[in-house]
């Protein structure tokens, strides 16, 4: 059992006095389902037998009945929200605790979270008000018709109930495979908040390194994700009509078939039959048709919602003292395996079923068409995008189970347009190396070709950005450059992020990142690029070819029609053919 189903459950359990008394006014509330078949049937045949005063008598108690279910129905609110209440209040303390707990241990705060677990728990407390209302009633009622029917035609009742029975067990066979699904749709919404937050959170950043479309490309995904496991649930569930069908109304089906049987030797009297089918049809059918349809929507988003809660009771280990050594040792480690990805559910993959390994101090290069799909790989590789199918592994773990926090520290992607804030070069240069020394930072600056502007300038305390030194393209890339050598990254992508450099710069520059512990991809532009990596992985439509340049420059013609391009044009790199795929 969950921890929040357990805390749930014994929340619950501390106010038995109040569930007591709210069984009890359920058991009067669902008198006029226990007495109205057999009501009717009396006055049914009241009414045959010309006993006009005595039929219209038994209606009469019939609106009695009614009146005192109404009655109790007023009268056991208060205990709904006796129960209720407390049970919210349990949860949000424990909620709020373990993600407080959380970001202490994390060191950071995640307003994001705090909003979806208040959220959450507003939700399982408004689910659990409207389960305990209705699903409560509709099975006192499914209960009631069925002992009503069971003293007014046994025969009937056997049957009857034997179809519900079997309703009721196939939807707990299928009611796992709704929980997934379930689960899947609140992950991927929890996941379009967190991107759509982290995009706000940093409009400024995006708007000024000029990224708003890959920022909007981003939330679009993960809302096209959402939006197609929805789909899938809603296929799913709609199952539910064929169990309906058979616990609700094909019984009535069969009483009225086998009426004129009952009839024949007075079996059953005309008002009994009557009486049979209002049992039937206006008390068990809607009540099964509810049970089935509250569960399998309130009581699924319940248990889902609770489960997702009680994760953040006992948050993920920190991703420090185990976690972080164990991924930073192995960091050389990056593969994927099966890679597929399609931005929009019925666009062909951009991706497609790519194995790719990139081990400790390996260097590769990624080079292809334009269009190709090489960024997209890129925003893959570390995690930016999440695959179709497949998976990525950064040291033998799925990064999707890896913490945010680890996976940030870990892989670093420089895209081609850099991003320098308005700030000193040291605050540039120091942004993901918290406590580096100014040492340290001009190692970074000096490694990768920026030690000219330093001695040109103020050193690292020189103001760049409004205000400040006005960069070239060329010299903010190199800031973004030093930035990530400065890091502690172990796995570094450069994303065309040296596109501005003229070739011997740009050959410093990823020399200094080829040189530095982990692993290094680089999203070529040159074929010198190309030249320095151990490794080159063309994309070329379908396929991926991986191997040395000598080795694809011989077996692989698609590559060197790509080099060919590139010792003409000096750079120019072919766009993707539109037959491509
Ligand atoms: N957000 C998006 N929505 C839909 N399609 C997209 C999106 N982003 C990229 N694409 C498409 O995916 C394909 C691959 O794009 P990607 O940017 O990964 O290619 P690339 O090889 O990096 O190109 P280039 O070398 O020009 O930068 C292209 O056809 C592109 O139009």
């Amino acid at each position: 059992m969950s921890p929040g189903t357990a805390l749930l459950l014994g929340a619950m359990r501390e106010h038995r006095p109040a569930l007591a008394r709210l069984a009890a006014w359920s058991a009067v509330e669902a008198v006029p389902a226990l007495v109205s078949g057999l009501l009717l049937a009396a006055a049914t045949d009241h009414f045959i037998a010309g006993r006009l005063w005595t039929g219209l008598g038994a209606l009469g108690l019939l609106l009695t009945a009614s009146l005192v279910g109404v009655t109790a129905t007023r009268r056991l609110f208060p205990y709904l929200t006796a129960i209720v209440e407390p049970v919210r209040d349990a949860l949000l303390t424990a909620a709020v605790t373990g993600a407080v707990a959380s970001a202490a241990r994390a060191g950071t705060g995640d307003a994001s979270a705090v909003a979806r677990l208040t959220g959450q728990v507003q939700s399982v407390r408004n689910l659990l008000f409207a389960l305990l209302r209705t699903v409560r009633q509709i099975a006192f009622t499914v209960l009631a018709a069925l002992v009503g029917l069971a003293l007014l035609a046994p025969l009937a009742a056997a049957i009857s109930a034997a179809a519900v029975a079997l309703a009721l067990g196939l939807f707990a066979l299928v009611l796992p495979g709704l929980a997934r699904r379930h689960r899947a749709v609140l992950l991927a919404g929890e996941d379009v908040a967190a991107e759509a937050g982290t995009v706000l959170h940093g409009a400024r950043d995006v708007i000024a390194g000029g990224a708003t479309d890959r920022a909007a490309r981003d939330v679009d995904v993960r809302v096209h994700a959402e939006a197609r496991l929805t789909r899938v649930l809603a296929r799913v569930f709609a199952s539910r009509h064929l169990l309906v069908f058979l616990g609700g109304q094909l019984p009535v089906v069969a009483v009225l078939a086998a009426s004129p049987w009952l009839l024949r030797d007075g079996r059953l009297s005309p008002g009994e039959v009557v009486g049979a089918v209002a049992y039937l049809s206006v008390s068990l059918e809607p009540a099964l048709r509810g049970v089935i349809g509250l569960l399998g929507g309130w009581g699924l988003d319940l248990y889902v919602n609770l489960t997702r809660l009680g994760e953040t009771f006992a948050p993920e280990a920190a991703p420090s003292q185990e976690d972080g050594p164990a991924v930073r040792a192995a960091t050389g480690g990056l593969s994927a395996r099966g890679l597929t990805f399609a931005y929009g559910e019925r666009a062909a993959p951009v991706v497609d079923g790519l194995d790719l390994d990139v081990g400790e101090g390996g260097h590769l290069a990624i080079v292809g068409a334009s269009g190709i799909g090489k960024s997209t790989l890129a925003d893959l590789l570390c995690g930016l995008l999440t695959p179709r199918r497949g998976r990525v592994l950064l040291a033998g773990r799925d990064l999707r189970t890896i913490p945010d926090a680890v996976l940030r520290r870990t892989i670093a992607l420089i895209p081609q347009e850099a991003y320098v804030f308005t700030g000193t070069l040291a605050e540039n240069i120091g942004q993901l190396a918290p406590g580096a020394d100014e040492t340290a930072l001009r190692r970074a600056a000096e490694a990768v070709g920026l030690g000219a502007l330093l001695d040109r300038a103020d050193g690292l305390s020189t103001r760049v950005g409004t205000g400040g030194l006005e960069l070239s393209a060329g010299e903010r890339q190199l800031v973004a450059l030093a930035r990530v050598h400065a890091s502690p990254a172990r796995i570094v992508i450069l994303d065309e992020a040296t596109c501005h450099l003229d070739p011997r710069a740009e050959e410093r520059a990823e020399n200094a990142f080829a040189e530095r512990p982990g692993a290094l991809v680089v999203i070529a532009h040159r074929i010198s690029s190309a030249r320095r990596a151990d490794r080159v992985l063309l994309l070329d439509g379908t396929r991926a070819h991986v191997g040395t340049d000598a080795e694809l420059g011989a077996n692989c013609p698609p590559y060197a029609t790509l080099t060919g391009f590139w010792d003409e044009g000096a750079g120019i790199t072919p766009v993707r053919s539109t037959s491509g795929r």
